[in-house]
């Protein structure tokens, strides 16, 4: 029991929604951007991270996105559709758009960043008239990205899917997702957050995304329990804060709430990609009905297998990885 009752009568268990996106992660690591000559190309954009993580754990997964008409849009596509994601739902734009792109920086194990290129690009494009009813009412649940909040049309596109998902009782999950270059201010983020969040079943944010959103609202208080608090008066029924290395905090509806902490890596490669692979594994839980604690402990693993690795979404690890570094940590703690 987790608090979250999805219909079971879905031929999907999971949908994304948002951008479909390149990472071109940097092969010199440990180096500023400045000297890196050379980057590995892979599929990117945090909701499509978090629907490959999904994929990869064996969920029955499908896409709702925008791709550019070019080399990038073909080439991500056929990522999906290796994975069996589907991708009716995928539209190619053909306006001229282009894919985003995420260059990274990876100058120490702690200290990442990312450069993202995001003018004109496909993903914000997308149309409310583009997402398809027929195609929302299949899954159990929907991801909305927060970042495709940040435009029109894709944000108009965003409520037309929350107004299917309602409708067919399709549970919605929040990844804020705060990604301060496609947005013109945090005031703006905020608004439009906040209007998504209170309709969402699920939200899943770093402490200082739900500070964002906090600018225009409060709760004057900054704690994560007033923050659960105020959106367990909506519609929310779980509510995960992320801490970075410092771990997660989910509370429930019910008043429960579980400290977590991480797996230790034994070689962090990067810091980003950590809170992709946790929401998957994360949401992989609740559709498994496992317990809240019990879907935190397998993101947290899962975070700590990315972490160790050079991409995102191919690094994305399956159930059996998982279940091993839990396995492996507990027999090394006398657990
Ligand atoms: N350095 C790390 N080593 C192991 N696990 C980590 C590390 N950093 C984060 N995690 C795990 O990933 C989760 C999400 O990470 P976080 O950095 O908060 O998300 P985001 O990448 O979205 O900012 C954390 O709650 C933790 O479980
Ligand atoms: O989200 C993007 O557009 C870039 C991602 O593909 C990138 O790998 C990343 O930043 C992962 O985000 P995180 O999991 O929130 O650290």
């Amino acid at each position: 029991m987790n608090h979250i009752t999805f219909r079971q009568d879905r031929e999907l268990d999971f949908i994304g929604l948002g951008r479909l996106c390149i990472d071109l992660n940097a092969n010199e690591i440990n180096r500023p951007m400045e000297e890196t000559l050379t980057f590995t190309k892979y599929v990117g954009g945090s909701p499509a991270n978090i629907t490959i993580a999904l994929a990869k754990l064996g969920a029955r997964t499908g896409f709702i996105g925008k791709v550019s008409d070019d080399q990038f849009g073909r080439f991500i596509k056929s990522y999906l559709h290796k994975l069996n994601i589907d991708t009716r739902n995928v539209v190619t734009d053909h306006t001229g758009a282009v894919t985003g792109l995420a260059f990274t920086e990876i100058k120490s194990p702690t200290d990442c960043s990312i450069l993202m290129y995001r003018d004109n690009v496909a993903d914000l494009k997308l149309e409310p008239g583009e997402v398809q009813e027929d195609f929302i009412k299949r899954a159990k649940a929907i991801l909305i990205s927060g970042t495709a909040l940040a435009q029109s049309p894709s944000r108009e596109a965003v409520f037309q899917a929350i107004e299917y998902a309602r409708k067919h009782q399709v549970v919605i999950i929040f990844d804020v997702d705060y990604r301060r270059w496609t947005w013109k201010s945090k005031e703006e983020t905020a608004i439009y957050c906040n209007l998504v969040a209170e309709q969402c079943d699920v939200i899943i944010a770093g402490r200082e995304e739900f500070d964002v959103m906090e600018i225009v609202t409060g709760p004057e208080i900054k704690d994560d329990l007033a923050t659960a608090q105020r959106w367990f008066e909506r519609q929310a029924k779980i509510v995960v804060v992320k801490h970075g290395g410092d771990g997660s905090i989910v509370f429930t509806k019910d008043g429960g709430s579980s400290r977590g902490g991480i797996f230790p890596a034994k070689q962090v490669i990067k810091t980003f990609g950590a809170g992709d692979s946790f929401a998957g594994a994360f949401i992989y839980g609740l559709l498994q009905g496992w317990p809240v604690e019990k879907c935190q402990e397998f993101g947290s693993a899962s975070a700590s297998i990315v972490v160790s690795s050079h991409s995102c979404s191919d690094a994305m690890p399956t159930v059996e990885q998982i279940e091993n570094l839990i396995k492996e940590h507990r027999a090394n703690s006398g657990v």
